[in-house]
């Protein structure tokens, strides 16, 4: 026991001991402060943490950015769905939001807040999530933004395995059952597509169209939507394009609202002619989601490459000739950056293949000034005909808009309609003038009665043009043949 105590050191031994430790650190610390400068010394201390930290701490994080290889990530927007139905106590801040501008009083919807954190429990796991930001470097336009998952090391198998498609499927099927629409337009400024709730009340119901059209339009998108794994093994992007052609007023663009709403997909439209160049269009292009149409409307205002190809296919000696080139050559040109074939790269190139489920429109009134690589088979899968109106269209718009199904002018009118070429915007204009059935279809009488008279007066016009212009010509003649007889007169003379 003696010997024991013998052995534990004295108590002023200890404390001279750490004096000398502690002075030796001080000094350890003084050299290296001297030595060594701050950045450097602040790598080193990070570097020791990190790997400190890393080598016992049991955590493991994801992080999923809001962009993947150049085009929108999927997994991050499913994750953007999600996450708000999973708001807990846990949540301490909240993001809300009504973008309706048709309705002021509709519910806010929730929406994650950067540096938010959300837990989730999913088959026993414990998983933190965290939203955040990094600001813009100059090559990009905007802030970046991603996310943090937090899980066990444990866990991370079947975080990939069985969290990540659980968040998928049940973004998807909210998705699916979305109850509002949004319509994009590109702000060419911002560099970003700006949303506004779309409400237009167009159904396939609603829509003046040849039941036969229209059946074959709903088969059309019906099958499409079924068809991913059939898409899959022929080795096509899951896309569909539509061509919808005809006059000012027959509905082409109340048919891509119709079909919006029947599909529930969102609509980017977009305005080629602020485009800056191709690039522009693929990083444009890229950026819009999955489960939307592409609506580019009046595509005959539009590409370059008409022009640039017209030019070198036809040689050209003759100043005039050049003039009326150029002028035709103006009407199909794009904005001077964009060229039809970086346009055509998109819907049916290897940038087709990007994204999923996606609807593309063109809309034109003049389907001729179209270049034809444009209508080249497979291109735009199904090219739809917007007519004047028909019969049946007009018995569609009058039930619509007066609730009626039949009614005494209905004959008479329906005869008319058959001569006189008018447009179901123009008899939807007429009926929507009063409530009574009778006054609105005596007005539209009125409407088609005024374009007859207006038709006949015009052909009198022409006819009486054509029959100056003989007399003109008959005149010249007669004067020719009077300097033919001067002519031979002198001549024998
Ligand atoms: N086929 C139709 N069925 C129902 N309503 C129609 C139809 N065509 C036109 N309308 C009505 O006329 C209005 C104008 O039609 P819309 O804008 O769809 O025509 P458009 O063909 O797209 O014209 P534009 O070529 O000038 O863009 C719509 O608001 C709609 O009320």
């Amino acid at each position: 026991m003696a010997s024991l105590f013998k052995e534990i050191p004295s108590m002023s031994t200890l404390l001279s001991a750490y004096a000398s430790i502690s002075t030796l650190s001080m000094l350890i610390r003084t050299i290296v402060n001297e030595m060594i400068p701050k950045r450097m010394r602040d790598f080193i201390t990070t570097k020791f943490s990190d790997f400190f930290s890393s080598y016992f701490s049991s955590d493991f994080t994801f992080i999923i950015e809001d962009r993947w290889q150049a085009v929108n990530s999927e997994t991050f927007r499913a994750i953007e769905v999600y996450l708000p139905t999973r708001i807990g106590p846990s949540t301490k801040s909240l993001l809300l939001g009504n973008n309706d501008s048709n309705n002021i009083t509709a519910p806010p919807k929730p929406g994650l807040p950067v540096d938010a954190k959300v837990i989730d429990d999913f088959q026993g796991m414990r998983l933190e999530w965290i939203l955040r930001e990094k600001e813009a470097k100059k090559y990009y336009f905007r802030n970046r933004r991603f996310f943090e998952l937090s899980c066990r090391k444990k866990d991370r198998e079947r975080v990939i395995e069985s969290y990540l498609p659980h968040i998928s499927s049940t973004a998807e099927s909210i998705l699916s059952k979305r109850e509002t629409l949004n319509l994009y337009t590109y702000d060419h400024d911002g560099s970003v597509w700006e949303s506004t709730v779309f409400k237009h009340p167009a159904s396939f119901e609603t829509l003046a169209l040849e039941p036969d059209l229209k059946e074959s339009i709903v088969r059309d998108l019906d099958l499409f939507l079924q068809r991913k794994k059939y898409f899959q093994s022929v080795g096509r992007a899951w896309k569909r394009g539509y061509l919808l052609y005809g006059p000012p007023g027959t509905g082409k663009s109340t048919l891509v609202a119709a079909i919006a709403n029947y599909l529930r997909f969102h609509i980017y439209d977009l305005q080629l002619q602020g485009v800056r160049n191709d690039s522009d269009l693929r990083r444009i292009l890229t950026s819009t989601t999955n489960r939307s149409i592409l609506l580019i409307e009046d595509i005959d205002c539009s590409t370059k490459s008409s022009r640039a190809r017209s030019r070198s296919r036809i040689p050209n000696n003759d100043d005039s000739d050049d003039d009326d080139r150029d002028q035709s050559d103006d009407r199909l040109s794009f904005h001077p950056g964009v060229t039809l074939s970086g346009l055509l790269n998109f819907i049916d190139g290897l940038w087709s293949s990007c994204g999923d489920e996606r609807v593309i429109i063109f809309t034109t009134n003049y389907k001729d000034k179209l270049d034809p690589a444009l209508l080249r088979p497979g291109r735009m899968d199904v090219h739809i005909y917007m007519g004047h109106c028909t019969p049946a269209g007009f018995k569609k718009l009058v039930n619509t808009y007066l609730g009626i199904k039949d009614h005494l002018l209905f004959k008479c009118i329906e005869d008319l309609i058959q001569r006189i070429a008018i447009t179901p915007a123009e008899v939807a204009q007429q009926l929507m003038k009063c409530e009574d059935p009778q006054v609105a279809l005596e007005s539209l009488m009125e409407l088609i009665n005024m374009k007859e008279n207006q038709i006949e007066k015009n052909e009198a016009k022409r006819d009486e043009e054509v029959i100056k212009q003989e007399i003109v010509m008959l005149g010249k003649d007669v004067k020719l043949g009077d300097k033919h007889v001067e002519a031979e007169e002198r001549l024998f003379t």
